[in-house]
C-alpha cells in the first residue's frame, strides 16, 4: 500500500491524433515501467482494430513508478480514456476515478472540438489540469498561439503548460514532475470500511470478467467477500493486482489506488459501471452512481448468407460479453430473413462492432438503415419507444412523435464556415452559437440526431476538406412532423429500407432513394417499378426497364471453358443478392441506398 501523499492519479484528454497514446507510451518507457524489448509502439491501444484505425476505444490503465527530482518515490496511475464522441460516457466515468488530467494539444493544430468536449468532462470532475503542448519537434509548431487558444476558448490557465515532443522525448521529465507537483494527491481513509468505485470491466477468456477499481476508503485484499451495492450480489475475490501495463498481482489495494480484481464473474453485464463495492458485511453510503450507457442508434444486422445465422448469434453473444453498452435482440424480416436488431452508443460504435463481426468472425453482413429511438405518443395517452421504423404503429393511432436532438459543437477554419452552416441548415439544424477563436469559428447547433446518423460526419469532412472537428452530446426529445417512408420494389415493401423522415424532407429523400436504387438494382427480364411511399401515398417513382442479361453473348463460337467461367461468376454474384419477390437486390444496393448525399 502506498501512502496517499505519494500517489497521483490522472488521465490524458486530447483530440484524436494529438498524441495521447504516444505520450502515454513515452511516460511508460521513460520510467522503465516496461522492459525495452517488450515496448511495442502504443502499448495502450491493445485491440487490433484500434491500432489500425488509430483510435482508442476501451479505457486502459497503467501504474508507473517514478522517482522525482526531490528524491521521493511516487506511484502514478494513468487511466487512458477513449477519444471519440460515441464514448463520451466512458470518458466521464473514468474521469471520476482520478484527480487530474493532462490536456494534450497538438501545437501544430490547436484546440479541436473533442479537446473541448473532453476537457469539459475533466472540469466537471473537478480536475486539476496541466496543459501539454505536443509535437514541438515539428516546424509548424506554435506554442504561444496554442497557449492563447487554451486560455481564450477553454478558459484555463496555460502558464504552467509544458512544451513536449512525445516523439523525441523532449519535455517528458517536466511532464512527470508536473504530475507530481501540480496534480493533487488523492484523499481517503485507510481505516474506514471499504468503498471502491467500479470504473470499468471487461471479459478475458482466461480470467473471466476483470473489474477495474479505484479504492476510495478502506482496503481490499485477496480472498475477501465483497458486495456490489447496486444489486447486492456477493463475490469472492480471487485476485487483485495492478497494470504495469501487464497484470501483476498484489496482496492489497489501499485508498487512492487503482487496480483490478477478479471474482469468477461470468458476464460484463453482471457488473455495473459506477457501482460501489464494499465488504460483504459492511454498510456504506454508495458513491454518487453513474447511469448505465443507453444505446442511441439502432440497426439490423443480417448475415448475407442466411445459413450463417447461428454463427452470427455466436459472434454477437461473444462481443456482448465484453461490451455492456451493446444491446441486441433477434429480429426477422420478410426480406432479409433472421438477424438481430442491435443498439449502439453511436455510429462509430456500430462500425466497430460490424467490422469485428465481419473480420474476426468472417461473416458478411447486411446492415439496415440506422435509426434513432423515437418516442411515439399514441392517442390513448401511452408512449412507446420505436427502435425500428418497421414496427411503426398505424398512423391513425398516433398523436405525435418526438425525436432525439443533439448539441453539436463544430470548430472550423473561417473559409469553410459557409458550407458548414449550409450543411447544418439542410439537416434541420438550429444555430445556437457562433464565436471566433483566432481564424476559426466555433459553431454550436441544435440538430436532430436522425439527420446526423447517416452521413453527417462524412459530409462535414468532405465540405471542409477534413479541417472541421465535431463533437456532440444528447440534449433530449422534441416533437416534430415525422413520418415513416417505405420503399417498394416491384410493389413489394422492402422493410430494411424503410426509414423515419421529416415530412418536409420526405419527397427529396424519397426521390434520391428511388433514383439510387434504379442505378443499383440490376435489370431483370421484366419491368420493375421502384417507389417511395408514405402510408399509401406514393411520393416518388422510377421504373427499371427490362433487359435480358446474357453474359455469354460475347463468347462467340465454342469456347466452353470461358463460357462456364462466366456463368460461375454470375452465380457467385447472385449469391450476394437478396431475393425480393421476384427481384434480386445486390447487397451493395442497401448500403449505398442508405448513404444519402444532400
Ligand atoms: N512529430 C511528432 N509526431 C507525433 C508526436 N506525438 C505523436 N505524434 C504522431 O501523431 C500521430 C497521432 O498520435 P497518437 O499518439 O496515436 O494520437 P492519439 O491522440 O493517441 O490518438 P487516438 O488514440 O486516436 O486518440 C501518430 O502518427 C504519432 O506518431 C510528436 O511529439 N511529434
Amino acid at each position: 500500500m502506498t501512502a496517499l501523499s505519494h500517489i497521483r492519479n490522472f488521465s490524458i484528454v486530447a483530440h484524436i491524433d494529438h498524441g495521447k497514446s504516444t505520450l502515454a507510451d513515452r511516460l511508460i518507457q521513460s520510467t522503465n515501467t516496461v522492459a525495452e524489448r517488450d515496448m511495442k509502439a502504443q502499448m495502450l491501444d491493445s485491440m487490433d482494430i484500434e491500432r489500425e484505425r488509430g483510435i482508442t476505444i476501451k479505457a486502459q490503465t497503467v501504474r508507473i513508478n517514478y522517482t522525482a527530482k526531490n528524491g521521493e518515490d511516487y506511484v502514478l496511475n494513468l487511466i487512458d480514456t477513449p477519444g471519440h464522441v460515441d464514448f463520451a460516457y466512458e470518458v466521464s466515468r473514468s474521469m471520476r476515478a482520478v484527480e487530474g488530467s493532462l490536456l494534450v494539444v497538438d501545437s501544430t493544430q490547436g484546440v479541436e472540438a473533442q479537446t473541448l468536449a473532453n476537457v469539459y468532462h475533466a472540469i466537471d470532475a473537478n480536475h486539476e489540469i496541466v496543459p501539454i503542448f505536443n509535437k514541438i519537434d515539428l516546424p509548424a509548431s506554435d506554442v504561444s498561439r496554442v497557449a492563447e487558444q487554451v486560455e481564450d476558448v477553454i478558459g484555463i490557465d496555460a502558464s504552467g503548460a509544458i512544451a513536449v515532443s512525445a516523439k523525441t522525448g523532449e519535455g517528458i521529465v517536466e511532464t512527470l514532475e508536473a504530475i507530481v507537483h501540480q496534480l493533487p494527491a488523492p484523499k481517503g481513509d485507510p481505516d474506514a470500511p471499504l468503498r471502491a468505485m467500479l470504473v470499468d470491466s471487461w471479459y478475458d477468456s482466461y480470467l473471466g470478467v476483470i473489474v477495474l477499481v479505484r479504492i476510495i476508503d478502506g482496503k481490499l485484499r485477496k480472498g475477501e467477500k465483497i458486495k456490489f451495492i447496486s444489486n447486492g450480489t456477493l463475490h469472492h475475490v480471487e485476485r487483485i493486482g495492478v497494470f504495469r501495463p501487464k497484470m501483476e498481482n498484489v496482496d492489497e489495494l489501499g485508498p487512492g489506488e487503482i487496480g483490478f480484481l477478479t471474482a469468477s464473474i461470468k458476464q460484463v453485464r453482471d457488473t455495473r459501471v459506477g457501482d460501489t463495492i464494499t465488504h460483504q458485511k459492511s454498510e456504506v453510503t454508495p458513491l454518487p452512481g453513474f447511469k448505465p450507457a443507453q444505446p442511441v442508434v439502432f440497426c439490423g444486422l443480417f448475415p448475407v448468407d442466411s445459413a450463417l445465422f447461428e454463427d452470427l448469434r455466436e459472434a454477437i453473444d461473444k462481443l456482448a460479453l465484453n461490451d455492456a453498452s451493446f444491446s441486441f435482440e433477434m429480429e426477422s424480416s420478410a426480406a432479409l430473413g433472421f438477424g438481430f436488431r442491435c443498439g449502439f452508443l453511436g455510429l462509430l460504435h456500430l462500425e466497430v462492432i460490424r467490422d469485428r463481426i465481419e473480420r474476426e468472425y468472417d461473416i458478411d453482413l447486411i446492415t439496415t438503415a440506422p435509426s434513432v429511438v423515437y418516442h411515439v405518443h399514441m392517442r390513448d395517452g401511452t408512449m412507446t419507444e420505436l427502435h425500428n421504423p418497421a414496427d411503426m404503429p398505424d398512423m391513425t393511432l398516433i398523436d405525435h412523435i418526438e425525436e432525439p436532438r443533439i448539441k453539436a459543437t463544430i470548430l472550423v477554419p473561417d473559409e469553410y464556415l459557409g458550407d458548414v452552416l449550409k450543411l447544418c441548415q439542410d439537416r434541420r439544424g438550429i444555430q445556437s452559437d457562433l464565436t471566433y477563436a483566432g481564424s476559426r469559428a466555433l459553431v454550436v447547433y441544435d440538430l436532430p440526431l436522425n439527420e446526423v446518423v447517416f452521413d453527417f460526419y462524412d459530409r462535414l469532412k468532405s465540405v471542409t476538406k477534413g479541417y472541421a472537428s465535431f463533437d456532440y452530446s444528447l440534449m433530449g426529445y422534441r416533437e416534430d412532423a415525422l413520418v415513416k417512408m417505405s420503399v417498394l420494389v416491384n410493389d413489394e415493401p422492402v422493410d430494411a429500407l424503410s426509414m423515419m423522415v421529416h415530412r418536409d424532407r420526405a419527397e427529396v429523400r424519397g426521390r434520391a432513394m428511388v433514383e439510387k436504387l434504379k442505378d443499383l438494382i440490376p435489370r431483370h427480364m421484366f419491368k420493375i417499378p421502384i417507389q417511395a411511399a408514405i402510408g399509401g401515398k406514393v411520393i416518388a417513382r422510377e421504373t427499371l426497364s427490362a433487359m435480358r442479361k446474357d453474359v455469354t453473348a460475347k463468347c462467340y463460337g465454342g469456347d466452353a471453358s470461358r463460357k462456364r467461367k462466366l456463368l460461375d461468376k454470375q452465380k457467385a454474384g447472385k449469391k450476394k443478392m437478396r431475393q425480393f419477390g421476384s427481384v434480386n437486390i445486390p447487397q451493395e444496393a442497401f448500403i449505398s441506398a442508405l448513404k444519402m448525399d444532400s
